[in-house]
This record gives C-alpha cells, structure tokens and sequence, in this order.
C-alpha cells in the first residue's frame, strides 16, 4: 500500500551474511562433536528438522549414535518467523530411551537465532543436552553446546539453501 513502509525480513533486519560451505560445516560439526564426546555417552539423537537433519547426521556417525529421532518444527517461511507449529512430535521410542525427560538424549539444531525453537523442544525434554552448531546471542543461553556465535545482525546461510553464483567486484559496490 502506498506510504506504508515494507515489513523487513529476519534475513533484512540482520544485515551482516555469514555464509558456510559444505566443508566449512563438515568441520565445524567435527569441532561440535569433538566437545559433545566429553559429555556423552547419550542413547539417541533427536535433530530438529529441518535444518537439524544434516548436522545431526555427522554428529550421530562420529560419536557413534545409531538411534536417530526428529522433531518436526517449522516457524520460517523463507527468512520470517512466524507462529511455531510442531508437525511431529518426539517419538514414544526415543521418549522411553530418555526417561521421559530427555536424560541421555541429545538435540541437535544447526542454529538457535531467537531461542524459540530451542525453548519449544527444551519444553518437551528438559534434561536433554542440546547441541547447535551456531549461535546468535538471543538464543545462546538455551543451548549447552555450540561450536560458533555469530552477532545477533548476521543471517547465517546454509549450503543446503544456497548456490555458487557470480558476485561484482567490491569497488562496484559490494559488499
Ligand atoms: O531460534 P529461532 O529464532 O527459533 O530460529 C532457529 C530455527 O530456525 C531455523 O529453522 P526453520 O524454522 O527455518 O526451519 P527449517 O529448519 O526447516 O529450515 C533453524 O534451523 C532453527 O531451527
Ligand atoms: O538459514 C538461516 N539462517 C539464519 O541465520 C537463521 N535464523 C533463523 N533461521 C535461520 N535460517
Ligand atoms: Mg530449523
């Protein structure tokens, strides 16, 4: 509509791009598991899906976890948040394997940026160890294990949701 001011996306409002290559994530879910082996040993591996999928996948092979389970949260459409809507909840099995508190049982996201996510699946299993590769401050004091912060104003860019493509040189205006 006229005069009104368009509504900036989460990925707009944080300015700063952050983004991550395949490898560069392989690594830093090394890096992850490498601290998470010193508090294991844990029963099962609970990603948060989507984004929880690929990084729960190198931590379960390296520390040797064969019990994989998914919570199922979508609350971005693109880059803006919206309602958090659980599409599945944790699995009766992997409940049991966690006591019904989640002791021993690991989550594991790629990110928290605002923390809700994290807070909705912390909720559901408050003794569980919760894992994410990156953090922003926000989200930071929900997670017990992180490999990276990055500042609240940086969108991190997943290579799962990005491509090589050409870039202008910085004196055309770059950034
Ligand atoms: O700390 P928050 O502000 O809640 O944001 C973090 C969540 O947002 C992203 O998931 P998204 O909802 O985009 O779904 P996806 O994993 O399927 O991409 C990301 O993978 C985290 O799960
Ligand atoms: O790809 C993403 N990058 C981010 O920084 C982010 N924050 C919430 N959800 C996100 N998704
Ligand atoms: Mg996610």
């Amino acid at each position: 509509m006229a005069g009104e001011a368009p509504e900036l996306s989460a990925q707009e409002r944080a300015g700063k791009a952050f983004p991550v290559s395949w490898d560069q994530f392989h690594r830093d879910c090394r890096a992850l598991t490498w601290r998470l082996n010193e508090v294991g040993p844990f029963h099962a591996v609970i990603a948060i899906t989507r984004g929880g999928l690929v990084p729960a996948a190198i931590v379960a092979r390296e520390l040797g976890v064969r019990v994989i389970d998914t919570v199922c949260i979508a609350s971005y459409e693109h880059n803006k948040q919206g309602e958090l809507q659980v599409l599945k909840g944790i699995s009766e099995a992997a409940m049991k394997l966690g006591g019904g508190t989640g002791k021993g049982l690991l989550i594991v996201d790629d990110l928290v940026d605002t923390g809700k996510t994290g807070k909705l699946v912390r909720e559901m299993l408050p003794d569980a160890h919760f894992a994410t590769v990156y953090a922003k401050p926000m989200g930071r004091p929900l997670v017990d294990t992180f490999i990276t912060e990055v500042s609240q104003d940086t969108w991190i860019f997943f290579p799962w949701d990005t491509a090589l493509s050409y870039h202008p040189p910085l004196r055309d205006g770059a950034a």
